[in-house]
């Protein structure tokens, strides 16, 4: 049901969007023609990652299957250099190709053939990435390739991407250390018949900068960077090569296309810092860091899970100051506790101090994986980049708080009524806070609906529901038998935190609903 809320909402959007233009518009395209990597880190993957992040279109044909992870490759299958160029044909005989680039070419046969594939479509430019070695050491391509590529490929190369150790192989072992010695192999390299050649540094050892050297036959370019600290290591060198081949089609000349490509990758690298995908040494980046920041990722990444909503924590800046403690720290102890979802509730801060209670409690939810909401303020949620809003019939309307914060994240809102719950749905509500059940001292003007309305709102109710309003361990269990079927949970504010220990108080109350659970028919519900 919740899907169908989703794809409404953007429907007529895209639809007018897609059918707009008159005149065809030329994008820019790549072919690779690469080996695959199963762990997504480098080869084709990351060549249309890079490829589409940097806003080209990448067609692909694939030399070699790999299985492969972030821990080392575990198997090589090559493909018939014949369907190599089958595959190749396929897109050259339809799609306009404006840059090749190349990758793992695992026989001579394959290379033959690219070249072979390469004069007959006048390819504008070629970007050569001589790959042999994987990041983990494995070896892709062996010495049976090297007189070919040497010979017929390397010629036709717009530009080659070697590093230091396939510089090193490329020239017959001279070994490749220093600068200095990237400089004097590029030039030896270049003598091979590519226009440029870049020897990358990502290897360069004793060196707080890493340099790429760049030459063209009269001029060396030293481009030098910080080495981010990180293991997304793997597929530096593939998405690098690819980047270069994007910005080469999107028109630039090759020294400024790899300046681009080379901050592209530096950018890449830094948003992945904090990242973990995989146990082995070298884990894959995150190309798309404009999209989503993986390392700021908010607990909802897609679909709101309603079993979030089971223990409901709404903190109430006025009773913990009474208990002298911060509202992180509140956050915290009810987490531990045993809270699912949490609501930051701060009815007298500044905005300034608002956002930094938010921050603050973000940083907790994210650690625990629990989401945290911001109440009324969707200028604070945009702020902080919270899991979401929560809010009342008077703030700001639910459809507009969608429009600003867009799918992917949390909006809950207020409801007595059986219309205000269908109108929350159709306006893009995630889920419906339904009550006051009980009298509250929280909010003393609010009209109780008791536990009929409460049954009422949720028969009808096509978001999931959390009960709030007075309850308590002592009453939460006839809350949860009442049994209507959108009920998935109940929220609380001064059940945990106008208590001594938030702690302590969020697990009674969670062992009195796991006690109703086990009791009743309520489990069904709140499973
Ligand atoms: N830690 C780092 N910080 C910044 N830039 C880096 C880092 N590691 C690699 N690079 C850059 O990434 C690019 C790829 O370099 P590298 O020498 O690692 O290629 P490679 O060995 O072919 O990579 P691959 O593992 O994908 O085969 C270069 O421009 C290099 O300077
Ligand atoms: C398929 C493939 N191509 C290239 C590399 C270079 O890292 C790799 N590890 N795997
Ligand atoms: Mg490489």
């Amino acid at each position: 049901m919740l899907n169908l809320a989703c794809s409404f909402r953007f429907k007529s959007v895209t639809a007018a969007a897609a059918f707009s233009t008159d005149s065809p518009v030329h994008v820019p395209c790549v072919l690779t023609i690469a080996g695959s990597d199963s762990g997504a880190g480098a080869g084709i993957q990351a060549d249309i990652k890079a490829c589409a992040a940097r806003g080209v279109y990448c067609c692909s044909a694939i030399t070699s299957v790999t299985a492969q992870n972030t821990i080392g490759v575990q198997g090589i299958s090559t493909l018939p250099a014949a369907f190599v160029e089958q595959q190749i044909n396929s897109v050259l005989d339809d799609i306009h190709v404006d840059v090749v680039k190349t990758g793992m070419l695992a026989s001579p046969e394959i290379i033959q053939s690219v070249c072979s594939r390469i004069k007959q479509y006048s390819i504008g430019s070629l970007v050569v990435d001589p790959v042999m070695v994987s990041t983990s050491g494995h070896e892709l391509s062996g010495p049976s390739i090297l007189d070919r590529l040497r010979k017929a490929l390397l010629p036709l190369a717009t530009i080659v991407t070697p590093n230091m150790l396939e510089a090193s192989v490329l020239a017959d072992g001279k070994p490749v250390n220093t600068v200095l010695d990237m400089r004097e192999v590029a030039a030896e390299i270049h003598r091979m018949g590519p226009r440029y050649v870049l020897v990358k540094g990502g290897h360069l050892k004793n060196s707080h900068d890493l340099v790429d050297v760049l030459y063209d036959g009269s001029e060396w370019h030293e481009l030098r960077g910080s080495r981010i600290k990180t293991r997304s290591t793997h597929g530096t060198g593939c998405t690098l090569a690819a980047s270069i081949a994007a910005e080469l089609a999107k028109g630039l000349d090759v020294l400024p296309a790899v300046m681009a490509a080379k901050e592209y990758v530096a950018k890449a690298l830094e948003h992945s810092s904090s990242i973990k995908i995989g146990g082995g040494a070298q884990g894959p980046m995150n190309h798309f860091f404009q999209l989503a920041d993986w390392g700021k990722l908010s607990s909802r990444q897609c679909r709101f899970d309603p079993r979030k909503l089971f223990l409901y924590a709404v903190t109430d800046s006025g009773m913990n100051k009474r208990w002298d403690r911060s509202t992180p720290a509140a956050v915290e102890q009810a987490i531990q506790g045993g809270a699912t979802i949490i609501q930051i509730r701060e009815k007298e801060a500044e905005t300034l101090e608002f956002i930094k209670i938010a921050e603050a409690s973000l940083a907790i939810g994210r650690k625990y994986g629990v989401p945290v909401l911001i109440n009324d303020r969707v200028d604070v949620a945009v702020a902080c980049n919270a899991d979401g809003v929560h809010l009342g019939q008077t703030d700001m309307p639910v459809r507009l708080a969608r429009s600003i914060l867009g799918p992917g994240k949390i909006i809950g809102t207020s409801c007595k009524t059986v219309e205000q719950a269908v109108k929350a749905y159709e306006d893009g509500a995630d889920y419906i806070g339904c009550g006051g059940v009980y009298p509250t001292t929280t909010k003393k003007k609010n009209k109780t609906i008791g536990l009929d309305g409460l049954r009422l709102l949720c028969e009808a109710s096509p978001l999931p529901v959390v009960a709030i309003g007075g309850i308590s361990a002592a009453n939460v269990e006839e809350v949860m038998n009442s049994r209507p079927a959108m009920l998935h949970g109940v929220a609380v504010v001064s059940t945990l935190f106008d208590q001594s220990d938030v702690g302590q108080a969020t697990r009674d109350l969670r062992a009195s609903m796991t006690a109703a659970l086990s009791e009743s028919t309520a489990g069904k519900v709140f499973s």
